[in-house]
């Protein structure tokens, strides 16, 4: 990229960055080798040309451009095949995703689920059985979960699955449309496999819900089954090449082996056998919003990488009446909304991978029996999903609103990648249904610390807390962390009385419960808060950097803790002992840190190393040739080809001429 003919102000930006922008690439990617072997793939995947569009998506039909997906996933499976028997590197096929399709993989759901699903769910045949396939494509599938009436309560699912032990089978039916199926990823027309998550009933006794792998098209035909209606749901907000569908059965029979039965299982003779843990069939779900929190992190940093190169380009109006226009980056309210977008970004890669890492060892724990840490695990994934992602779609708004007009436009990407982005705070667990899952956890925790039993470590804060609210405010990095955790700690505690509150007063636990329910979130997100700040701060000073590089990485993450103690800092003021001249310092402090921050935000976002190809923005390229690019772009649109267009003569002059009458 070196060798590109940039603009005047990005080389200017570049030249003044005061730390190695290797170093930091290096660093995110874990290693000088996995960046050798991230930018090798990469670029085997943009000189395919056939992976490259003649003609922008945005100008073509629905139909045209979820077939177009349809061809560029499979050439990008099978160049993906060949690099990895190649090379023996598994690549991460979701950054490279989003330079192919723009928006998401028709595939997504069968790599991200339903893979997943069999492995996560299937006795070992049937992961002999099925797994292979599925990883070699002979069958494509995906995760067929939420239905029209229900997605949340997932108790409430409708799907039946009714044993027929005379012929070893179960019998599929969704008797009325609000069970149908309705927004699985590729199952509009694309997959002809499901994982089909249905109300398992043996001799008219519902035994709750069960996954079950289900092929619902013909392997040659691509023609539904018979007693099977399928279909796509059509346009949304984004997510538009992922092929969203619905679906439905009517006495359509799987044999009894189709039922994922890692977990429960169902005898010949219709006996059913519990698992360990029923809620371990919800295990596909843990692992995906474990990975959410990692996606969030990819889709700050390509809304930051675009807006911090176009601020560093754009000029407008200027501070000084007698200086020339000023470059919009240097606008402090301008550096308010970007430096937290870069900060975030790393906050959520550093959580991604601390939360990564709890999941593989309760995965570890779980083979050999050992359930104790799956409830903190759920809660801490259920909390950090729903933080991470409003934050992020919160931050890309930000970045695409720092753009000004130019944000708008379909060709800056910032409307698609806050498309994709915001679907993750409602799919994979809505944003307050998972806070209040956490929610539960907080209160049984708080409950435990009254009692004086010793807790989890993500909740030891709590009986902290119990036996000293009264600690005095430091305005250090560790005692802002100190600070979150009072927060969380006082509001769990007032959630907590508010319930007994009501209780006293007569009404039943689920009726407190849910009017106490809006204290309940919200001690859930100063949780999350928590754990973000503490888990981020550590690793950052865990880091082991050259001294410049690491100064640069202490002023991001002490701007994530001042960002979001000043955001909240009414709760700081009831919480935490934290003082009115207190604030005024942190607001000094945050001011410092945007101007420390300043001289390296291009090189903190040529860090993130996203190629032009990924990054896909007239505004966020790497050489900065903004105007030309949009005007490139412009040029494109099909109304462009034509002087003149027929609509012209169709409606506008026989409009002026009556007109004239
Ligand atoms: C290392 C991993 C790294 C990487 C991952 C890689 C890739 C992933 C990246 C990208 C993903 C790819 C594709 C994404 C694109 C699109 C995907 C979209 C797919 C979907 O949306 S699928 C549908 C998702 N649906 C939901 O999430 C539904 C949300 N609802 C629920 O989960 C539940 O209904 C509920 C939890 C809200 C309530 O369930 P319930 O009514 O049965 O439970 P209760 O409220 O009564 O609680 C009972 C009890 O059980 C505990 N519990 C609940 N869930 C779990 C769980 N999952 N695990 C453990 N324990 C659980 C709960 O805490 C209660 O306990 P208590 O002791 O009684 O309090
Ligand atoms: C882009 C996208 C892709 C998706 N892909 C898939 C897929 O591949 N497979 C699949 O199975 N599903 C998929 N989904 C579905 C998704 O998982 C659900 O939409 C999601 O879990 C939310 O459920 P819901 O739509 O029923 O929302 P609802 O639960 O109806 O939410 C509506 C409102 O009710 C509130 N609410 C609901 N329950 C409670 C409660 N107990 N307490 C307080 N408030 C409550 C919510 O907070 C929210 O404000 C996808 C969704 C989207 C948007």
């Amino acid at each position: 990229m070196a060798n590109v003919k940039c603009n005047p102000d990005l080389v200017r930006e570049r030249a003044k960055c005061s730390f190695d922008v290797n170093e930091l690439i290096h660093l995110i990617d874990g290693g000088e080798n996995a960046t050798k072997e991230k930018r090798h793939f990469e670029e085997t995947i943009f000189s395919v040309k056939e992976l490259q569009d003649a003609v922008p998506e945005e100008y073509l039909s629905h139909k045209d451009r979820y077939e177009n997906a349809v061809r560029k996933a499979t050439i990008l499976r099978d160049v993906c095949r060949e690099y990895m028997k190649k090379y023996n590197y598994k690549p991460n096929r979701f950054r490279v995703g989003h330079g192919v399709f723009k928006d998401v993989s028709p595939f997504l759901l069968h790599d991200g689920m339903f893979v997943a699903t069999i492995i996560g769910q299937g006795t070992p045949e049937q992961q002999a059985e099925w797994l292979p396939k599925a990883e070699n494509m002979q069958i494509i599938g995906t995760y067929a979960q939420t239905e029209l009436g229900h997605g949340s309560f997932i108790r409430g699912l409708e799907t039946r699955a009714t044993y027929d032990p005379k012929t070893e089978e179960f019998i599929l039916n969704n008797a009325t449309l609000s069970s149908f199926k309705w927004w699985p990823g590729g199952l509009g027309s694309t997959v002809n496999h499901c994982i089909v998550v249905a109300q398992l009933f043996i001799n008219g006794k519902s035994y709750g819900i069960q996954p079950f792998i289900v092929q619902i098209r013909d392997l040659n035909t691509h023609k539904p089954l018979p007693g099977v209606k399928v279909g796509e749901i059509g346009p949304k907000m984004g997510f538009q090449t992922a092929n969203n569908g619905f679906l439905g059965f009517e006495n359509f029979r799987i044999p009894r082996m189709n039922m994922l039965m890692k977990n429960a299982q169902v005898l010949k003779d219709g006996t059913f056998v519990k698992g360990m843990n029923e809620k371990l069939t919800y295990g596909t779900m843990v692992m995906v919003r474990v990975g959410i929190v990692g996606d969030c992190s990819l889709n700050t940093s390509l809304a930051a990488t675009i807006a911090v190169r176009y601020s560093a380009v754009r000029h407008q109006s200027k501070i000084k009446a007698k200086e020339p226009e000023v470059q919009i980056l240097d606008y402090v309210t301008q550096q308010h909304k970007l430096f937290i977008a870069i900060a975030s970004s790393h906050v959520f890669r550093n959580v991604y991978s601390w939360l990564s890492k709890s999941y593989l060892n309760v995965m570890k724990d779980l083979a050999q029996g050992k359930q104790d840490h799956l409830p903190e695990l759920h809660a801490t994934a259920c909390c950090l999903k729903a933080v991470c992602s409003r934050d992020a779609g919160s931050v890309v708004e930000e970045c695409r609103l720092a753009c000004g007009g130019h944000g708008y436009m379909t060709s800056s990407n910032l409307p698609l990648v806050y498309g994709f982005t915001i679907a993750t705070v409602t799919y994979e667990g809505e944003q307050t249904v998972l806070l209040l899952q956490t929610a539960r956890y907080l209160v049984k925790a708080w409950l435990a610390a009254l009692q004086g039993k010793v807790l989890a470590p993500s909740v030891s804060y709590l009986s902290d807390w119990l036996k000293n609210d009264n600690v005095r405010w430091q305005n250090t990095p560790e005692g802002i962390v100190k600070g979150f955790q009072h927060v969380a700690a006082g509001k769990v505690k007032a959630a907590y009385d508010t319930i007994q509150k009501y209780i006293k007063l007569g009404k039943d636990y689920e009726d407190a419960w849910n009017l106490a329910s809006v204290q309940l979130m919200k001690a859930s997100e100063a949780h999350s808060r928590s754990i973000l700040c503490e888990v981020s701060w550590g690793e950052v000073i865990r880091t082991s950097a050259s001294p410049n590089l690491l100064q640069v990485l202490k002023q991001l993450a002490q701007l994530y803790l001042v960002y979001w103690t000043l955001e909240t800092s009414g709760d700081f003021l009831v919480y935490s002992n934290i003082s009115k001249d207190d604030i005024a310092i942190l607001r000094e402090k945050y001011e410092e840190l945007l101007a420390a921050i300043r001289p390296n935000a291009v090189g903190l976002v040529d860090a993130f190393d996203l190629r032009d190809e990924i990054l896909h923005s007239t505004l966020g390229s790497y050489d900065g040739r903004v105007y030309e690019r949009l005007m490139e772009e412009a040029l494109k649109s099909p109304l462009n080809q034509e002087s003149v267009n027929a609509s012209f003569h169709k409606y506008l002059k026989p409009l002026m001429e009556k007109a004239k009458l």
